[in-house]
């Protein structure tokens, strides 16, 4: 099967590319840049020479539509609101890495983003990606709204716990951190060497764009409303999240126990490991790979849950996801191309 990718030159793209060449299903059809058409796709990086030496195109739905089998945008958010009506009306599949199609509500959308949101009717079609949770819509679906990265680890290791009523809804608080390819390759003050080199901050405080998205999950599968504090900081490192998340039980219930439950919420899923007790998964623990790593502990003093949940941004909060999700969409095994062990050290 034939895969396009439009926002060639990005990390997600570059990411997508190193999966699929290894995907036993999929091959690299067309790779997009709207910066560097007509450039060899290896002359941008070189790591590819003598393995994809492509020439990267400009966008043409129709040519891209004939070409190809399935689509993949990795571009800004406010870019794929306007490319994927064209590539949906032309028959082909989508999977969308950006934030254009993950809120149903255009006005949150606006509200966070600071974009014009897509057409109702296509926010209508897509599919939220998680694919451990929404497997089942998934396999059916034309338009894939593939999770942020942040949410992707935050969700996964909230959910089970959520889902009971062991806990205070209101007492949710996400303390988020990633490496600096979640930014993206574009250059900017914040992710400049000497910015980030031997430096933690914390950004966008009640203002990230992730805020909403978790919120909305956790809202379709609690059924009622809910509100989380959630705080994004940056680490001088390249790939990884970690989400350290804080959750009051309302009674005194043991780690064995909330462990117990967690193995059985993910017992059919493959890349959600929950980690033996006593241990705490690491970023490197996960590095290159499409695990979602969860670690649990409950203090009797305090009587909170932390939950420790951590992925590679780039393969289970990105291109790992949106792989997963052809999978899925395709009816091949979900562990296709993707069964790889983590990069360590
Ligand atoms: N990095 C990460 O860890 C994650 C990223 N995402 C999301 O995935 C998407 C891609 O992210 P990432 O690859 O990191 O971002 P990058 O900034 O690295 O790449 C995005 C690419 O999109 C293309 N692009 C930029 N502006 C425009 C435009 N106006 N119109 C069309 N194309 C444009 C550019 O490539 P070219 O000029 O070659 O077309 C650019 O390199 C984003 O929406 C991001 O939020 C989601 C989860 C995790
Ligand atoms: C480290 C870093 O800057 N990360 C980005 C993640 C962006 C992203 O993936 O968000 P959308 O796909 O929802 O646009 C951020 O915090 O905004």
């Amino acid at each position: 099967m034939k895969a396009a990718i439009i926002g060639g030159t990005g990390y997600g793209s570059i990411e997508l590319t190193r999966l699929i060449q290894k995907h036993p299903f999929l091959e690299i059809g067309s790779v997009v840049s709207n910066s560097q058409a007509g450039s060899n796709f290896s002359d941008i990086y070189p790591h590819l020479s003598n393995i994809i030496d492509k020439p990267l195109e400009k966008f043409d739905a129709n040519s891209l539509c004939e070409q190809n089998d399935i689509v993949f945008l990795a571009t800004p958010s406010g870019v794929s609101s306007n490319l994927v009506p064209q590539l949906l009306d032309n028959g082909i599949k989508c999977i969308d890495l950006s934030g254009d199609f993950r809120l149903r509500s255009a006005e949150e959308y606006e509200l966070w983003y600071k974009h014009s949101p897509a057409e109702q009717k296509f926010i209508k079609k897509a599919t939220y990606g998680l694919s451990e949770i929404y497997g089942e819509k998934i396999k059916t679906s034309n338009l894939i709204a593939n999770p942020g990265c942040y949410p992707t680890a935050a969700t996964l290791g909230l959910l089970p716990i959520a889902k009971t009523d062991y806990i205070d809804q209101k007492s949710i608080i996400i303390d988020a951190k990633s490496g600096v390819t979640g930014a993206g390759r574009s250059l900017s003050i914040t992710s400049h060497y000497a910015e980030i080199n031997e430096n933690l901050k914390a950004y966008k405080l009640g203002a990230h764009q992730h805020i909403p998205e978790i919120e909305q999950v956790l809202q379709d599968e609690i059924d009622s409303p809910i509100t989380i504090t959630f705080t994004t900081h940056l680490v001088p490192m390249l790939r990884g999240i970690m989400c350290t998340i804080y959750v009051n039980l309302k009674e005194n219930i043991a780690t064995n126990e909330i462990h117990q439950l967690y193995n059985e919420f993910y017992k059919n899923h493959p890349f959600v490991r929950v980690r033996l007790l006593g241990t705490v998964p690491e970023t490197k623990e996960v590095l290159g790979s499409n695990y979602c790593d969860i670690g649990l502990h409950v203090d009797p003093r305090t009587n909170r849950l932390t939950i420790i949940s951590v992925i590679d941004n780039l393969v289970k909060g990105a291109a790992g996801q949106a792989i997963q999700n052809v999978n899925l969409m395709n009816g091949w095994d979900e562990q296709t191309g993707l069964a790889d062990l983590p990069l360590y050290p």
